[in-house]
Protein backbone atom coordinates (compact mmCIF):
# COMPACT_ATOMS: atom_id res chain seq x y z
CA UNK A 1 0.00 0.00 0.00
CA UNK A 2 1.41 3.07 -1.18
CA UNK A 3 1.78 6.01 1.57
CA UNK A 4 -0.60 8.60 0.44
CA UNK A 5 -3.25 5.66 0.34
CA UNK A 6 -2.22 4.61 3.99
CA UNK A 7 -2.38 8.08 5.37
CA UNK A 8 -5.85 8.58 3.92
CA UNK A 9 -7.53 5.92 5.22
CA UNK A 10 -5.82 7.01 8.37
CA UNK A 11 -7.70 10.22 7.97
CA UNK A 12 -10.77 8.57 6.82
CA UNK A 13 -10.53 6.00 10.08
CA UNK A 14 -10.12 8.54 12.25
CA UNK A 15 -13.04 10.87 11.21
CA UNK A 16 -15.60 8.19 11.04
CA UNK A 17 -14.40 7.02 14.71
CA UNK A 18 -15.39 10.59 15.88
CA UNK A 19 -18.68 10.03 13.65
CA UNK A 20 -19.17 7.14 15.33
CA UNK A 21 -18.64 8.15 18.80
CA UNK A 22 -21.46 10.87 18.53
CA UNK A 23 -23.75 8.40 17.14
CA UNK A 24 -23.44 5.80 19.98
CA UNK A 25 -24.01 8.44 22.01
CA UNK A 26 -27.20 8.86 20.52
CA UNK A 27 -28.67 5.92 21.82
CA UNK A 28 -30.17 4.89 18.25
CA UNK A 29 -28.29 1.41 18.01
CA UNK A 30 -31.49 -0.71 19.09
CA UNK A 31 -33.19 0.75 16.12
CA UNK A 32 -30.32 -0.83 13.96
CA UNK A 33 -30.91 -4.02 15.56
CA UNK A 34 -34.32 -4.41 14.64
CA UNK A 35 -33.83 -3.57 10.98
CA UNK A 36 -30.56 -6.15 11.14
CA UNK A 37 -32.77 -8.65 12.33
CA UNK A 38 -36.21 -8.13 9.46
CA UNK A 39 -33.19 -8.44 7.15
CA UNK A 40 -31.66 -11.84 8.20
CA UNK A 41 -35.34 -13.70 9.10
CA UNK A 42 -35.12 -14.96 5.83
CA UNK A 43 -31.79 -16.26 6.35
CA UNK A 44 -33.10 -18.26 9.27
CA UNK A 45 -31.46 -22.22 9.00
CA UNK A 46 -27.96 -20.93 7.64
CA UNK A 47 -25.41 -20.34 9.53
CA UNK A 48 -24.85 -16.56 10.52
CA UNK A 49 -21.97 -14.61 11.65
CA UNK A 50 -22.43 -11.90 13.87
CA UNK A 51 -19.76 -9.84 16.17
CA UNK A 52 -19.49 -8.97 20.00
CA UNK A 53 -19.25 -4.82 19.59
CA UNK A 54 -15.92 -3.21 20.91
CA UNK A 55 -15.71 0.17 21.87
CA UNK A 56 -18.81 2.24 20.21
CA UNK A 57 -19.46 -0.14 17.51
CA UNK A 58 -23.15 -0.62 16.97
CA UNK A 59 -24.51 -3.45 18.75
CA UNK A 60 -25.76 -6.51 16.93
CA UNK A 61 -26.23 -9.08 19.58
CA UNK A 62 -30.28 -8.39 20.04
CA UNK A 63 -30.10 -9.54 16.27
CA UNK A 64 -28.35 -12.41 16.68
CA UNK A 65 -30.03 -13.06 19.87
CA UNK A 66 -33.51 -13.53 17.87
CA UNK A 67 -31.73 -15.52 14.83
CA UNK A 68 -30.09 -18.30 17.18
CA UNK A 69 -33.34 -19.97 17.92
CA UNK A 70 -33.24 -20.80 14.15
CA UNK A 71 -29.91 -20.51 12.78
CA UNK A 72 -26.13 -21.56 13.99
CA UNK A 73 -24.31 -17.64 15.10
CA UNK A 74 -21.02 -17.43 14.97
CA UNK A 75 -18.72 -14.82 15.81
CA UNK A 76 -15.05 -14.21 14.47
CA UNK A 77 -11.71 -15.60 16.15
CA UNK A 78 -8.37 -13.78 14.75
CA UNK A 79 -5.86 -16.98 13.86
CA UNK A 80 -2.85 -14.26 13.09
CA UNK A 81 -1.79 -11.42 11.36
CA UNK A 82 -2.47 -12.07 6.89
CA UNK A 83 -4.54 -14.92 7.82
CA UNK A 84 -8.31 -15.15 7.43
CA UNK A 85 -10.92 -14.91 10.46
CA UNK A 86 -11.97 -18.60 11.81
CA UNK A 87 -15.91 -18.53 13.17
CA UNK A 88 -16.33 -20.14 16.46
CA UNK A 89 -20.42 -20.44 17.59
CA UNK A 90 -21.86 -18.37 19.88
CA UNK A 91 -25.13 -18.87 21.98
CA UNK A 92 -26.75 -16.22 23.68
CA UNK A 93 -25.23 -15.54 27.68
CA UNK A 94 -22.09 -18.36 26.07
CA UNK A 95 -19.27 -18.38 28.52
CA UNK A 96 -16.78 -15.62 27.06
CA UNK A 97 -12.93 -15.20 26.96
CA UNK A 98 -10.47 -12.00 25.76
CA UNK A 99 -9.37 -12.44 22.04
CA UNK A 100 -6.83 -10.40 20.10
CA UNK A 101 -7.52 -6.58 19.69
CA UNK A 102 -10.16 -6.23 22.39
CA UNK A 103 -12.79 -8.62 21.00
CA UNK A 104 -14.09 -11.10 22.98
CA UNK A 105 -14.52 -14.93 21.62
CA UNK A 106 -16.25 -17.86 22.82
CA UNK A 107 -14.21 -20.03 25.38
CA UNK A 108 -15.27 -23.05 23.84
CA UNK A 109 -14.31 -23.21 20.08
CA UNK A 110 -16.28 -24.90 18.03
CA UNK A 111 -15.85 -23.40 14.39
CA UNK A 112 -18.35 -23.25 11.36
CA UNK A 113 -17.89 -21.80 8.38
CA UNK A 114 -21.12 -18.87 7.75
CA UNK A 115 -23.27 -18.52 4.69
CA UNK A 116 -24.46 -14.87 5.77
CA UNK A 117 -22.11 -12.44 7.53
CA UNK A 118 -22.57 -9.47 9.39
CA UNK A 119 -19.41 -7.25 9.00
CA UNK A 120 -18.03 -5.09 11.54
CA UNK A 121 -16.74 -1.45 9.87
CA UNK A 122 -15.30 1.69 10.44
CA UNK A 123 -17.02 3.64 7.45
CA UNK A 124 -18.60 2.58 4.36
CA UNK A 125 -20.35 4.38 1.42
CA UNK A 126 -23.61 4.36 -0.72
CA UNK A 127 -22.20 1.73 -3.06
CA UNK A 128 -21.41 -0.59 -0.97
CA UNK A 129 -17.64 -0.44 0.12
CA UNK A 130 -16.58 -0.65 3.56
CA UNK A 131 -13.21 0.58 5.50
CA UNK A 132 -11.99 -1.52 8.48
CA UNK A 133 -9.46 -1.79 11.02
CA UNK A 134 -7.06 -2.02 8.89
CA UNK A 135 -5.76 -5.37 9.07
CA UNK A 136 -7.78 -6.71 6.19
CA UNK A 137 -9.05 -9.60 8.48
CA UNK A 138 -12.97 -9.16 6.59
CA UNK A 139 -11.34 -8.20 2.79
CA UNK A 140 -9.05 -12.15 2.87
CA UNK A 141 -12.05 -13.82 4.85
CA UNK A 142 -14.86 -12.76 2.30
CA UNK A 143 -12.26 -14.05 -0.75
CA UNK A 144 -11.71 -16.93 0.88
CA UNK A 145 -15.66 -17.58 1.58
CA UNK A 146 -16.66 -16.50 -1.65
CA UNK A 147 -14.40 -18.50 -4.03
CA UNK A 148 -15.62 -21.81 -2.18
CA UNK A 149 -20.12 -20.80 -2.40
CA UNK A 150 -22.39 -17.57 -2.37
CA UNK A 151 -21.74 -15.29 0.46
CA UNK A 152 -23.87 -12.50 1.82
CA UNK A 153 -22.29 -9.55 3.87
CA UNK A 154 -24.33 -7.14 5.72
CA UNK A 155 -22.13 -4.04 7.27
CA UNK A 156 -24.30 -2.67 9.96
CA UNK A 157 -23.43 0.73 11.46
CA UNK A 158 -24.03 3.71 12.46
CA UNK A 159 -25.42 6.28 9.79
CA UNK A 160 -22.97 8.68 10.49
CA UNK A 161 -20.39 6.27 9.44
CA UNK A 162 -21.30 7.04 5.97
CA UNK A 163 -18.44 8.39 3.61
CA UNK A 164 -18.55 8.92 -0.14
CA UNK A 165 -14.85 10.03 -0.33
CA UNK A 166 -13.59 6.25 1.21
CA UNK A 167 -9.95 5.46 0.03
CA UNK A 168 -10.36 1.74 -1.84
CA UNK A 169 -8.26 -0.43 -2.31
CA UNK A 170 -7.97 -3.57 -5.48
CA UNK A 171 -8.61 -6.02 -2.29
CA UNK A 172 -11.05 -4.50 -0.65
CA UNK A 173 -14.31 -7.09 -0.64
CA UNK A 174 -17.70 -5.51 -1.48
CA UNK A 175 -20.58 -5.22 0.67
CA UNK A 176 -24.08 -7.14 0.08
CA UNK A 177 -26.06 -5.04 2.04
CA UNK A 178 -25.79 -2.23 4.53
CA UNK A 179 -27.67 -1.62 7.36
CA UNK A 180 -28.07 1.49 9.46
CA UNK A 181 -30.53 2.50 12.12
CA UNK A 182 -32.02 5.08 9.22
CA UNK A 183 -32.25 2.27 6.53
CA UNK A 184 -31.51 -0.94 4.87
CA UNK A 185 -29.24 -0.26 1.44
CA UNK A 186 -29.08 -3.00 -1.00
CA UNK A 187 -26.34 -3.16 -3.54
N1 LIG B 1 -16.48 -6.43 17.25
C1 LIG B 1 -15.53 -6.73 16.39
N2 LIG B 1 -14.92 -7.89 16.48
C2 LIG B 1 -13.94 -8.19 15.61
C3 LIG B 1 -13.56 -7.30 14.59
C4 LIG B 1 -14.22 -6.06 14.52
O1 LIG B 1 -13.95 -5.21 13.66
N3 LIG B 1 -15.20 -5.82 15.44
N4 LIG B 1 -12.56 -7.66 13.71
C5 LIG B 1 -12.43 -7.25 12.41
O2 LIG B 1 -11.44 -7.45 11.76
C6 LIG B 1 -11.57 -8.55 14.26
C7 LIG B 1 -10.76 -7.74 15.25
N5 LIG B 1 -9.96 -6.85 14.51
C8 LIG B 1 -9.32 -5.75 14.94
C9 LIG B 1 -8.21 -5.35 14.24
C10 LIG B 1 -7.49 -4.26 14.63
C11 LIG B 1 -7.89 -3.53 15.72
C12 LIG B 1 -7.09 -2.36 16.10
O3 LIG B 1 -6.13 -2.04 15.40
N6 LIG B 1 -7.36 -1.71 17.17
C13 LIG B 1 -6.51 -0.65 17.68
C14 LIG B 1 -6.85 0.76 17.30
C15 LIG B 1 -8.08 1.03 16.47
C16 LIG B 1 -9.08 1.89 17.17
O4 LIG B 1 -8.75 3.01 17.66
O5 LIG B 1 -10.25 1.50 17.24
C17 LIG B 1 -6.48 -0.81 19.19
O6 LIG B 1 -7.23 -1.66 19.70
O7 LIG B 1 -5.70 -0.15 19.82
C18 LIG B 1 -9.01 -3.91 16.41
C19 LIG B 1 -9.74 -5.01 16.02
C20 LIG B 1 -12.25 -9.73 14.86
N7 LIG B 1 -13.28 -9.35 15.77
N1 LIG C 1 -7.31 -10.71 0.17
C1 LIG C 1 -6.17 -10.09 0.50
N2 LIG C 1 -4.97 -10.62 0.21
C2 LIG C 1 -3.83 -9.98 0.52
N3 LIG C 1 -3.78 -8.80 1.17
C3 LIG C 1 -4.93 -8.23 1.49
C4 LIG C 1 -6.19 -8.84 1.19
N4 LIG C 1 -7.15 -8.04 1.65
C5 LIG C 1 -6.54 -6.99 2.22
N5 LIG C 1 -5.20 -7.09 2.12
C6 LIG C 1 -4.22 -6.14 2.65
O1 LIG C 1 -4.42 -5.98 4.05
C7 LIG C 1 -4.12 -4.65 4.43
C8 LIG C 1 -5.28 -4.03 5.18
O2 LIG C 1 -6.39 -3.93 4.30
P1 LIG C 1 -7.51 -2.82 4.49
O3 LIG C 1 -6.91 -1.50 4.85
O4 LIG C 1 -8.40 -2.87 3.28
O5 LIG C 1 -8.27 -3.41 5.75
P2 LIG C 1 -9.67 -3.03 6.32
O6 LIG C 1 -10.75 -3.22 5.30
O7 LIG C 1 -9.59 -1.69 6.93
O8 LIG C 1 -9.79 -4.09 7.48
P3 LIG C 1 -10.70 -5.36 7.74
O9 LIG C 1 -10.99 -6.03 6.42
O10 LIG C 1 -9.91 -6.18 8.68
O11 LIG C 1 -11.91 -4.88 8.39
C9 LIG C 1 -3.80 -3.88 3.15
O12 LIG C 1 -2.40 -3.77 3.03
C10 LIG C 1 -4.41 -4.75 2.07
O13 LIG C 1 -3.70 -4.59 0.84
Amino acid sequence: MGTDLAVRKAEARKAAFARRKAAHAEGQGAVGAARLLELLEPYGGKTISGFLPIRTEIDPRPAMTKMAESSFITVPVIEGAGLPLKFSQWTPGCALIDGPFGAQIPAEARYLEPEVLIVPLVAFDRTGNRLGYGGGFYDRTLERLRAIRKTIAIGFAFSAQEDNDLPLEETDQPLDFIVTEKEIVRF
